[in-house]
């Protein structure tokens, strides 16, 4: 039976062309919010990928550069020469203004943080945009800017939008040609009105309608997969996370029965997990789930291994040999599902320029054998996070499954540092299994991004009741961050830490001591190893 979707959600979309800014995700998963398709490109995509991309308006992000030098970024020509809205923010705004014949100087006074703009409200994209109005009646917006540069004359055809004291040219429009620049970052939630001026450009002004919505793109992802897979079966690595999870929610909908699903135990899963997903998935749902027993095989490999890269690159290896044994054991298997949403997409074009330190090898399950011959399914891979959250929900996956903080492939192995036991891992595991449970009796669950146990293979003397105990330490981790790259220790109440503190020492006879972990990242990482 072929579906066919009542629009093609593709149909409407918005470019935004990435000059390096620290925020042009947040872009584009503005424009995706307001109901939209976009897509990052780096700058230097080049004329022809421009011209015939089919944008229905353009976005320039920002970027650490200077727009005054002469190797500075620059718009690709065809930007200028497809008639379509555009809309540059801060350096994107910068070099439009160089390159459309203005003028770019580096600023006596920097504006870092919160700042006010008068709105000249005038043009399509600020008119009736305002957060206060001043007693001679002008429209002000309460902005959030991020600048060292700043347009110090317009080019021909631009009319001044917005301004304050120490940024005149804040805002600039071209509104014949529709095109727009401002010096503040819409983007970002301290512009209060950020998200209605995204709107007001996409919607209004380009004409895009709001079809990217998760409904719509349920039944796209569904039309798609059964065109692409046909009467071929699929495997799925399985692992109780949030994006294997809608993986395999997303499959076993468009194609049922033809879907294999692995699940690896390795002993290294959190309290219950092993049976949560066999009952979740299998018993619940009816997907076919092979659970691979794989305790003994990954605690051999790492009897004896103490460098944390090596038991990282271990497990990944030993994760391919048991995905190898059971592909093989299935016959008519064509397309290996995973998945990869689209920050894994963007995160590795960029990377392939980059020159980025090694901080730790995620594992990585895409390295199968080539003799396998299996195809790629990747049905996530222009999702945002949050839009798989919302996808996972609208097929039927419970919240509490969708929102769960994320949790490493290799697992409690890189929570237990040094060499890793199965002793070890069975006393984490209640731990953090404790930890767990108050934060969600306390709502704290939620929250924070992330929290967890981590097990320490020192001893440490405690006393309990009149005797004494020589055990093991554990490190209790909680963070708040948006897009785990950087985090801040999560400041939980004090009653509520001495409250899992006094559970895990009572209840586990082998932990004589808990520590908090108050270190940030940078410097320090969230997991410790
Ligand atoms: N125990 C496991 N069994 C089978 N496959 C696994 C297992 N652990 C990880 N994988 C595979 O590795 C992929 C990457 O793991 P990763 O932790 O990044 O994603 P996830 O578990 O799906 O989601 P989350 O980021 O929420 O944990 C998973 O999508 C899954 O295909
Ligand atoms: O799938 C994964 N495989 C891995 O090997 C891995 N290592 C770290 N993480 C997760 O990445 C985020 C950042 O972690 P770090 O600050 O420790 O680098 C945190 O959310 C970590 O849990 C991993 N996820
Ligand atoms: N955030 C930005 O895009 C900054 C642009 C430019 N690097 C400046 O400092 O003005
Ligand atoms: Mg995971």
């Amino acid at each position: 039976m072929t579906h066919t979707p009542a629009h093609d959600i593709h149909q409407d979309k918005v470019l935004i062309l990435d000059f390096g800014s620290q925020y042009t995700q947040l872009i584009g998963r503005r424009i995706r919010e307001i109901g939209v398709f976009c897509e990052i490109v780096p700058w230097d995509i080049g004329d022809d990928f421009v011209r015939n991309y089919g944008a229905k308006a353009i976005i320039l992000s920002g970027g650490p550069e200077s727009a005054t030098g002469d190797d500075a970024p620059r718009i690709p020509e065809a930007v200028f020469e497809l008639g379509v809205p555009l809309l540059g923010i801060c350096y994107g705004m910068q070099t439009m203004a160089e390159q459309l014949g203005g003028k770019v100087i580096h600023a006596d006074t920097h504006e870092y943080g919160f700042a006010q703009v008068r709105a000249h409200g005038h043009t399509p994209l600020l008119r009736d945009i305002e957060d206060h109005v001043t007693p001679e009646g002008y429209g002000i917006l309460d902005v959030w800017m991020s600048h060292g540069d700043r347009v110090a004359q317009m080019p021909p055809g631009f009319i001044l939008m917005c301004s304050n004291e120490t940024c005149p040219i804040a805002g600039m429009a071209n509104v014949d040609k529709q095109w727009y620049g401002v010096q503040f970052h819409p983007e970002v939630t301290h512009t209060k009105q950020g998200k209605r001026i995204l709107e007001r450009f996409v919607v209004d002004i380009a004409g895009c309608e709001k079809l990217w919505t998760t409904k719509n793109i349920v039944e796209d992802s569904i039309q798609r997969i059964r065109e692409q897979v046909g009467d071929d079966e699929v495997l799925l690595g399985l692992s109780g996370g949030v994006d294997s999870s809608v993986v395999a929610a997303l499959l076993h909908k468009a194609i049922g029965d033809q879907l294999t699903c692995v699940f690896v135990d390795h002993g290294l899963l959190r309290y219950g997990e092993g049976d949560q997903v066999m009952a979740m998935f299998a018993r619940h749902m009816g997907i076919k789930v092979i659970r691979v027993d794989a305790q003994d095989l990954f605690f051999g490999r790492l009897k004896g291994v103490t460098d944390p890269e090596e038991k990282r690159k271990i497990i990944g290896h030993t994760f391919i040999e048991v995905f190898d044994e059971e592909a093989s054991k299935l016959t008519n298997v064509k397309w290996l599902a995973q998945g990869t949403i689209y920050p894994d997409v963007i995160e590795s074009a960029g990377s392939k320029t980059g020159k980025a330190k090694v901080i730790k090898s995620h594992h990585n399950v895409g390295g199968l054998p080539e003799e396998m011959n299996l195809k790629l399914l990747e049905p996530l891979r222009e999702l945002f996070k949050d839009e798989v959250r919302k996808l996972g929900v609208e097929l039927g996956l419970p919240y509490e499954m969708v929102y769960r903080h994320p949790f490493p492939g290799p697992g409690l192995g890189v929570r237990i540092l040094g060499e890793v036991k199965k002793e070890y891992a069975d006393i984490l595991r209640l731990a953090d299994h404790i930890f767990i449970e108050e934060l969600r009796a306390a709502d704290l669950y939620d929250k924070t991004s992330q929290a967890f146990a981590v097990f320490l293979p020192i001893k440490s003397v405690g006393v309990v009741g009149d005797a004494r105990r020589y055990d093991y330490v554990v490190a209790l981790r909680a963070v708040e961050t948006i897009d785990f790259m950087t985090a801040r220790w999560a400041h939980l109440p004090y009653d509520f830490l001495e409250r899992v503190s006094t559970r895990i020492i009572n209840e586990i006879p082998r932990i004589s001591r808990v520590v908090y972990d108050i270190s940030s990242k940078p410097p320090a990482t969230i997991e410790w190893e």
